[in-house]
């Protein structure tokens, strides 16, 4: 079988001042996958993604970016993966042009091999191409550092919460080039905290709580491990008293004639949900049911990782 494209096993990372930022972390990211890291505020994500890119030293565990072994062949595994980080960070005093040069230089990419105009292009940035960095608005700077990121053509490419604070247009155009990048058979890995964006976009999800992995899986298997469920029901008259049943795990008014009812979906089904409240003498006139989505899953599993 197939190397997976990040392989990731028993990884810790303590800083100098004492915090344990990753504990025990083992993840495999296969290849040719949208995989969305996502994790809350000072979960560890971007400290996992700067040891792959080389910027954070690990403190133990081991770490293969394409099959290298980031210890035995860190040039070879550098080489392999492409990290747009988080901080907008470049020269202002250097144009986009010579960004993506000096980026291939720095790869020893030879002049003829280069692809700085193509990488412009795909980026929506060519008549910015000799326009100073500093003068480039937030959302063009970004675009920048995906295209410095991918000078190398790495078949793994991470992005660091690419889209935070950016705005919906430019969210979409990003999301589309990584897309396309994906068609083309190059691996995504990326940190959003936007839960929808990673539900439409990934293949498969990992959530990282406290520098622990709390889950690793094919983002629908993910999403249809939460069992509550809700429906929403409306009745001919109003409601006297809220009807209690043990098949409710919640129930809620929502206006005088609607009920929301959460049950859990591994031991009711709706139709037992609704004989119940028929059964209360309550007359039905409208049913609308709903799954649960990413942010469900997320919210269980961070909650019930922090209260253990
Ligand atoms: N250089 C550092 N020195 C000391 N502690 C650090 C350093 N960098 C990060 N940390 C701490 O390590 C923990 C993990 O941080 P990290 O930035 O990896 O989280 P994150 O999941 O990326 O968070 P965010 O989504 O806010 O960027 C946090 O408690 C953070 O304060």
């Amino acid at each position: 079988m197939d190397q997976p494209a990040i392989r990731i096993e028993s990884l810790e990372k303590t800083y100098a001042g004492g915090k344990q930022a990753l504990r025990d972390v083992s993840l495999d990211i296969p290849r040719g996958q949208i995989f969305g890291l996502l994790g809350p505020n000072g979960a560890g994500k971007s400290t996992l993604i700067n040891i792959l890119a080389g910027l954070v030293v690990k403190t133990s565990g081991k770490a293969m970016i394409w099959g290298f072994d980031i210890d035995e062949h860190p040039r070879s595994a550098k080489r392999s993966i492409g990290v747009v980080p988080q901080e907008i960070i470049f020269d202002p005093f250097f144009t986009p042009r010579e960004t993506l040069e000096i980026q291939a230089g720095l790869y020893g990419i030879a002049r003829a091999q280069r692809q700085s105009d193509a990488l412009l292009a795909a980026m929506h940035l060519t008549d910015k191409a000799h326009a100073y960095a500093r003068t480039l608005s937030g959302g063009m700077k970004r675009r920048l550092l995906v295209a410095k990121a991918m000078v190398h053509s790495p078949p793994i490419l991470v992005l660091d919460e690419p889209t935070a604070g950016v705005d919906v247009e430019l969210r979409r155009q990003l999301w589309d080039y990584v897309r396309q990048l994906h068609a083309t058979g190059v691996t995504i890995v990326l940190t959003t905290h936007y839960l929808e964006e990673a539900e439409e976009l990934c293949d498969r999800i990992g959530i990282i709580n406290h520098g622990r992995i709390v889950a690793n899986e094919p983002t629908r298997e993910l999403i249809a491990k939460t069992q509550e469920k809700s429906v929403v029901v409306t009745f001919d008259r109003d409601i006297g008293e809220v009807p209690t049943n043990a098949c409710f795990e919640n129930i809620e008014l929502v206006d005088e004639r609607t009920l929301q009812i959460m049950f859990r979906k591994d031991r009711v089904n709706a139709g037992e949900v609704l004989a119940a409240l028929t059964a209360a003498g309550l007359g039905i006139v409208d049913v609308s049911t709903r799954d649960p989505d990413l942010e469900d899953v997320f919210l269980s599993l961070v909650s019930a990782d922090t209260a253990t």
